[in-house]
């Protein structure tokens, strides 16, 4: 029987792994959804996404219970991804939802596809024209699930950037957009997200009694 440290040792190898391999995946779609908007990374334009590498990048591992509340209980609130991207591995037991054309869409599993979503910051680099996926997770009654998220995220200090000018947005680096989403949930209890760093902020028009 293997002791704690090979234990260890050979999870962090095969995370590394599943890591290394993820991160393809991200890198080879987000420059191919980059390239359709007309991004020439071969023509000087700055490398997208800027200031992704390995130290900034993560892998989260998701464990769903079985509850028996289910299906009135969420396994994930509903939420959008602060990334660039997000690649998605899920089990065969179904749970996952997402947003779409106002309703609630069940994500069917396939043991042989990843599921990518796009996330806030994607969005706002396209100007709006890649739209981040609203999703979330419904417990299961029986069985337990299990998730992996590779999460395309920038080193704190990038500017997030746009595709062209003009965009919707104002500058932000990544950094900001953190420490903001942060303190809406901690004051609110919710996420505002990109609203908050459009030029023509819908939260500033309304504290401005603009908008009824
Ligand atoms: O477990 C899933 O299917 C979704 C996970 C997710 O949305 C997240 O970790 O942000
Ligand atoms: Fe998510």
């Amino acid at each position: 029987m293997a002791d704690g440290y090979t234990l260890c040792h050979t999870s962090r190898g095969v995370m590394q792994e599943v890591a290394d391999a993820m991160s393809r995946v991200a890198d080879t779609v987000a420059a191919a959804l980059a390239e359709d908007l007309g991004h020439d990374a071969g023509g000087g334009e700055p490398a997208f996404p800027a200031g992704c590498d390995g130290t900034t990048c993560f892998l989260r591992l998701n464990r769903y219970p079985a509850c028996p509340f289910a299906p009135d209980t969420f396994g994930l609130v509903p939420h959008t991804d602060s990334d660039f991207l997000t690649i998605l591995c899920q089990d065969q037991v179904g749970g996952l939802q997402l947003m779409k054309d106002s309703r609630w869409v069940a994500v069917k599993p396939r043991s042989d596809a990843l599921i990518v979503n796009i996330g806030d910051l994607f969005q706002a680099w396209s100007n709006n024209r890649y739209k981040s996926v609203e999703h979330k997770v419904v417990a299961n009654a029986k069985a337990e699930r299990l998730s992996v998220a590779y999460f395309l995220c920038p080193s704190y200090d990038s500017p997030v950037g746009t595709c062209g000018e003009p965009s919707p947005y104002r500058p932000f680096t990544f950094g900001e957009y953190r420490r903001k989403v942060q303190d809406d949930v901690k004051r609110t209890g919710k996420k505002i997200g990109l609203p908050n760093f459009l030029k023509q902020s819908p939260v500033d028009a309304m504290n401005h009694g603009l908008c009824f």
